[in-house]
This record gives structure tokens, C-alpha cells and sequence, in this order.
């Protein structure tokens, strides 16, 4: 084959040059290469079962490209997101060609390992990345030309990348093409495997591209809501992620779901032509499975909307009911990135509230030191969204933030969905063998929430595992070394359990390095702040804003549920009030409106008689038995009416489901 030139652009030249640089800070050596060892066989085989989903859904992309490309001197691979080869194909004379620069599955190929190349430079700058013969900063690897693409998942996190690597002579522009196309392959399966219950839109604004590569494709839940998107759609609609994810599909295509469902009843209907809010047009074709989207579902599904309605970029309780998902709980799915439009860091938790700014401010004290970090609050006051938060800014951000609740696993399943199982420790569906949340958290962030539920019996060997920085799962004979921050979250007090000898002290100061409490809601001052950023979350374009009479209500309520709550009761008014409309006291939920007025009349103040919304005229008498006692009660009867649905109890009560799982494990009351 006759070598082509390299298309030269200043934006390559640019980015070729910040590699370099970064090389050069790294003190990289160009002739020596860096230090960095091949991966020994169990550190691979660790990495492999981390990304057995990658690797499935990557295999036969991977078999595909090669076939393109074979007898051309050069190799598929495929790594993680820490850039370790995970799977590599190709011409056997090139294979050990390759192996002598360590190409080759167990080696790392980050920047910080390889100097610049294709694979640790898009893993850096996040796009398809092409790296020819002496643009690597390594001299031994200038032989190669590299072609690589991030794979990212629906929410936009890398899982890692897809690489064609040759003979520099060998170079062909269309590699790059290939590659970009092949990893788009797998982002697509991959978006179709997580929502494979989902009604899943494939567009693009000429019909006849609908089912290529190029097509947009968003899935959406039974109540209209965007779950996800691949990369076509964002590229397509021209929003991030986590503004589609804060649409629904009317509020985006201005379509109701039970009508587009009842459209494309019959299989062979035609593209629908739909019109985004910004003019721009496309043509839509749904895929959905049958049997799960029947009437009834939908029907069930609006009326939950209508308490419960969009949703938005911090994660929703119907985010968590997702990732709750048997498919989520696969043990080989790679926990996700946190990517900056995810979730937010910590100077995004800053809204002028002193209590909040002296936590951020001793959280970046510690930050980065292996000092672990205690959240202590109510229900509600976002210590799992400052977990996300400490992640999200740490150096670990680009590693896995993996959040295991103690108190909604039973006890009898903690210790394998933590430690994890080697095969043959269990019969029936576990017999397989499962990677722990430890392990699945490595070189990341393990968020151990409610972690005063943690069964006394258990406490002693967590404390082991983070004593020694080694797992070892159960039924298994080799421990497997772990490197991860910890971040601990309890409403609990833990002195007191220390003293009723049902939490370990020891345990107590492995993860107390440093205590920190968020404030309720009530003693907070920056009420007006948090309200206004939810409100631009929940509804970006055309924000509604709150009528006076809302304003004093909101002032007045003493807010048990704290910012989840806020966060629910202003979900519920977007919707009611409608885009860029004042949100009223009818626009807000009965109950609330109920309890914030008592509030008001406890106060001696009172709404003026037009503002009062109709539910102000009932009367409540206090009730005969202990208010906690009849929460529980009425959390019970909930779970019961939801058929046991833990997340659709929660949700519909507006508590989290730790408060629901409380209330069910409380039979005293
Ligand atoms: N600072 C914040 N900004 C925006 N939303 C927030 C913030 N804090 C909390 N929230 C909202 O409140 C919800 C609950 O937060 P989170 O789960 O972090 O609370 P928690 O204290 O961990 O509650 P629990 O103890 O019940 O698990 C979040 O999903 C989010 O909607």
C-alpha cells in the first residue's frame, strides 16, 4: 500500500504540542521511554473482569474492524479508561512487531505510562485522537501510526477506547473514519443493552439515515422522561447530555408518549416528522419491546408524572430506579466516571450558606490526602450529591465513584455485593462469581452510605479490607489488592452506637477522619439560591419563577425532607405551571401547601384569603398517636398499594428510599 501524507491542521498540531508539553512536565524521557512494566497476568485478569460488559459488546466490533483492515501490518485494541490493553487482534507479524514496544493486552498506554499516543492522548482530550510516526513523544514507538476513539456511555462517561494501530507506512486516512464508526457501534449496543426495556427514539432530519451509524438515538422512560442518549443525538439536538436528560420527550418533540406509541402500533409505520424547541426538525422512528410498554404501563406511568415530573442533571429517583436495574447490577458493568456535566463539584454545592462554605472549605483541607471523610445530616441534605461532589473534584475523578447503600441491601447479601464471590461460592443464578463494589471502586471513590446499618458482624471485616487495602472474595484464596478513597455517609449517631455496642469503635475512627455535618434545610440561609439553581436545572429553558405567596410558604416550611424534598416539590411545580409561568400555591403539591401553612398559622401569619389555595378551608386534628409511628404506618401502606416497589413508594411519597426501607425494618410502631 503506498503511504498517504497525514492531513496537518492547527487543531492537531495544537493538541499534538499540549501532549508533548505534558510529556515534558511528566519528565518522560524520549529515548528511554517511560518506567511504566507490563501488567502481570492476575493485575489483567482483574481488568478484564472489570470490563467483561466493554469486552462483550466490544468483541465482535473489534472482529469487524480487523476484517477491514487485515494484511495491512497492523492491530485492533481495545483498553479501559486508564488506558491498560484489554484485547488486542491482528496480523501475527505485526503482533510481535508491536509486542516488543509492549502493544499488547495488560500493558498500559496512558500518557503518564507511554508519552504521547493515540490512545493515552483521546483518553486526555476526550475526541478521536490520531497519532502518526514521530508525533509520539516515545522514540521506540515511532514506528506505529495510531488511530483511536473514546468510547463513552450514555451518560457520557469513558469506558475506554478503540485503537487501530500499523506501520507508519501503512498509514490510510480512512483508519481514523473506521475507528470513530466502530466505537460508535459499540456506544449504540451499549445504550441499547442499559435501556433494553426503554423506549428507544432513532432520528436524524433525513429519513432515509435513520438506522446508520449517523442517527441520533435517545431512550425514554414509560412517563416521557429522556434517559439517555447516544452521541449522534447530542450532536444531533446540539444539547449535553445532561440537558437532555432534563427534557422529556414532549418538552423535546413536543410528542406525547401514549400517542406516539399508539402510532407505531403497527410495526411498519412511518418516520414521524418532529420539530425541537430550537426549529430544528427530524424524523423519528421508535423501537420498543411490546410487552412491557402495554397501555396500562403508560397509563400508571402519567400518573405518577404528574407528581413526579422532570427530571434533572443530579440524579433522580428515577436515575436511581435505573441504575437499581437488574442490568445496572450486572457485576461486570463498570461503575461510571463522573464527567463534569454530571455531577456537580464541590463549588457548585456553594450557594452562599456559611455552614455549607466552612464544609467545602474543610473538604478541600483534606482533599487528596487519604484522610476518609464522615458526612453526617438528615435525610435529604445531599451528603450522597457531596460524596459525588468530593469525587467529582479529587484526582480520581476520571476513576469510579461506586455508591453502596448498607441499608438498602439485605444483610444477608452485604457481603458478597461487597466483597464480591469467586465462582462455585454460591448455587443458582450466583453461581458464576461476582467482582465486589470494592473492587469495582479501585483507583476511584467508595461511597458507603447509611453506613450505621452496616450489620455488626460485618463491620470487622470491612475494617480489614481497609486496614490492609486487600479484598478477598468470599470463597476465593487470593486476596486482590485495592486502592480506594473512602467517603462515609449516616443520619445515625454513632457515638450512641459505639456505646450500645451495635457499630465498632475501631471501625468508627478507620472512616471519622474527618466529621462532617450538612445543615438541614430549615437553619439553612441560602433558600433563595438553591431554589432559583434547582428551578434552572429542572427547567434550563424558560424557567418558571415563584408568585410571593410561594416565596412565603417556601420561607415558612420547616422542610423534613430538605433539599429532596425542595427538590420534588419544585419538580412538581415546573410542570404545573408551565414553561417561563409564576409558580402558584395551587401549583405546588396539597400536602406541602397544607403543612407549610400550618407553619404560617403557628406563626401568626396567614396567606391573604385570594392567595389561599382551596385545601387551606380543611381541618386537621392532631393525631392520638406518635407522629413517627403513623409516618411508618403510612410509608407501609404505600409500599403496599406500589405492590412492594420500594423506589415507586419513595418516589410517590417523596422520601428517599433509605426512609422507606427504615420505616419497613421498624415493625415496633
Ligand atoms: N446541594 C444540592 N443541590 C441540588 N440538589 C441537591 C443538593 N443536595 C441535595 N439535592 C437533591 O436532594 C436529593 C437527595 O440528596 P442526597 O441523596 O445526596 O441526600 P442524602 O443526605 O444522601 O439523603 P439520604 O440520607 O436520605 O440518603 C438529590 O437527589 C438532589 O435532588
Amino acid at each position: 500500500m503506498t503511504p498517504l501524507s497525514v492531513a496537518a491542521s492547527p487543531a492537531r498540531a495544537s493538541l499534538i504540542a499540549n501532549s508533548h508539553l505534558r510529556c515534558e512536565a511528566l519528565g518522560i524521557d524520549p529515548v528511554r521511554g517511560a518506567d511504566e512494566a507490563l501488567a502481570g497476568r492476575p493485575e489483567l485478569a482483574l481488568a478484564l473482569q472489570r470490563n467483561e460488559r466493554l469486552c462483550s459488546h466490544a468483541a465482535p466490533v473489534m472482529e469487524m474492524l480487523f476484517e477491514q483492515i487485515v494484511d495491512s501490518q497492523s492491530m485492533v485494541l481495545l483498553t479501559d479508561a486508564a488506558g491498560t490493553v484489554l484485547h488486542a487482534i491482528g496480523d501475527s507479524a505485526f503482533l510481535s512487531r508491536a509486542a516488543r514496544v509492549t502493544l499488547q493486552p495488560g500493558a498500559n498506554w496512558s500518557e503518564a505510562a507511554q508519552g504521547t499516543n493515540a490512545i493515552g492522548t483521546a483518553l486526555i482530550e476526550e475526541v478521536p485522537t490520531l497519532i502518526h510516526a514521530d508525533e509520539h513523544y516515545v522514540r521506540s514507538n515511532r514506528f506505529l501510526t495510531c488511530s483511536a476513539a473514546p468510547i463513552l456511555d450514555p451518560r457520557g462517561n469513558i469506558l475506554g477506547v478503540l485503537d487501530v494501530s500499523g506501520d507508519q507506512r501503512g498509514y490510510h486516512q480512512h483508519t481514523m473514519a473506521l475507528v470513530k464508526m466502530s466505537a460508535r457501534m459499540i456506544e449504540n449496543h451499549w445504550l441499547a443493552d442499559d435501556h433494553r426495556q426503554a423506549l428507544r427514539l432513532h432520528f436524524h432530519p433525513r429519513p432515509e439515515f435513520i438506522g446508520t451509524l449517523v442517527e441520533g438515538i435517545v431512550a425514554v422512560s414509560p412517563d416521557g422522561r429522556i434517559l439517555g442518549a447516544n452521541r449522534g443525538a447530542l450532536e444531533l439536538t446540539g444539547l449535553s447530555g445532561a440537558a437532555l436528560r432534563a427534557h422529556t420527550l414532549s418538552t423535546l418533540m413536543g410528542v406525547e408518549i401514549g400517542a406516539l406509541v399508539d402510532r407505531f402500533r403497527h410495526p411498519l409505520g412511518q418516520p414521524l416528522a418532529v420539530t425541537l424547541p430550537d426549529g430544528r426538525r427530524f424524523h423519528l422512528q421508535p423501537r420498543f419491546n411490546w410487552p412491557v410498554w402495554t397501555a396500562s404501563s403508560l397509563a400508571s406511568a402519567a400518573t405518577e408524572r404528574s407528581a413526579d415530573a422532570t427530571s434533572s442533571a443530579l440524579p433522580t429517583p428515577l436515575d436511581r430506579a435505573d441504575l437499581d436495574s437488574p442490568v445496572a447490577d450486572l457485576p461486570s458493568r463498570p461503575a461510571p466516571r463522573t464527567a463534569p456535566s454530571q455531577a456537580p463539584g464541590l463549588q457548585a454545592l456553594h450557594s452562599g450558606d456559611p455552614q455549607i462554605a466552612t464544609v467545602v472549605d474543610k473538604i478541600r483541607r483534606v482533599m487528596d490526602r487519604d484522610i476518609p471523610i464522615l458526612l453526617l445530616g438528615e435525610t435529604g441534605t445531599g451528603k450522597e450529591v457531596f460524596a459525588r461532589a468530593i469525587h467529582q473534584d479529587s484526582r480520581r475523578a476520571r476513576q469510579p465513584f461506586v455508591a453502596v447503600n448498607c441499608a438498602s441491601i439485605p444483610e444477608t447479601l452485604i457481603e458478597a455485593e461487597l466483597f464480591g464471590y469467586e465462582e462455585g461460592a454460591f448455587t443458582g443464578a450466583r453461581r458464576r462469581g461476582a467482582v465486589g463494589k470494592i473492587v469495582q471502586a479501585h483507583g476511584g471513590t467508595l461511597f458507603l452510605d447509611e453506613i450505621g446499618d452496616m450489620p455488626l458482624s460485618l463491620q470487622a471485616h470491612l475494617l480489614r479490607v481497609l486496614q490492609e487495602r486487600q479484598v478477598m472474595p468470599l470463597g476465593g484464596s487470593r486476596s486482590i489488592p485495592v486502592d480506594v478513597s473512602v467517603v462515609c455517609a449516616t443520619h445515625r449517631n454513632l457515638r450512641e452506637m459505639i456505646q450500645a455496642q451495635t457499630f465498632r469503635e475501631d471501625l468508627y475512627y478507620r472512616l471519622n477522619g474527618l466529621a462532617l455535618k450538612l445543615p438541614p434545610l430549615r437553619e439553612r440561609s441560602d433558600l433563595p439560591t438553591l431554589v432559583e439553581r434547582l428551578l434552572g436545572q429542572l427547567a434550563p429553558e424558560n424557567t418558571p419563577r415563584l408568585s410571593g405567596p410561594v416565596r412565603r410558604l417556601f420561607q415558612h416550611c420547616s422542610w423534613p425532607g430538605n433539599v429532596r424534598q425542595l427538590h420534588n416539590v419544585l419538580r412538581t411545580a415546573c410542570v404545573m405551571a408551565g414553561p417561563g409561568q409564576e409558580v402558584l400555591p395551587e401549583h405546588l403539591p396539597d400536602d406541602f401547601v397544607e403543612e407549610a401553612r400550618q407553619a404560617m398559622q403557628a406563626a401568626g401569619q396567614r396567606l391573604i384569603a385570594a392567595e389561599e389555595p382551596q385545601i387551606a378551608s380543611s381541618g386537621i386534628t392532631p393525631p392520638s398517636v406518635p407522629l413517627h409511628a403513623l409516618a411508618h404506618q403510612t410509608i407501609r401502606q404505600a409500599v403496599a398499594q406500589c405492590d412492594g416497589n420500594i423506589s415507586l413508594a419513595a418516589r410517590r411519597l417523596g422520601v428517599s428510599r433509605n426512609t422507606v426501607y427504615r420505616a419497613l425494618r421498624n415493625t415496633s410502631d
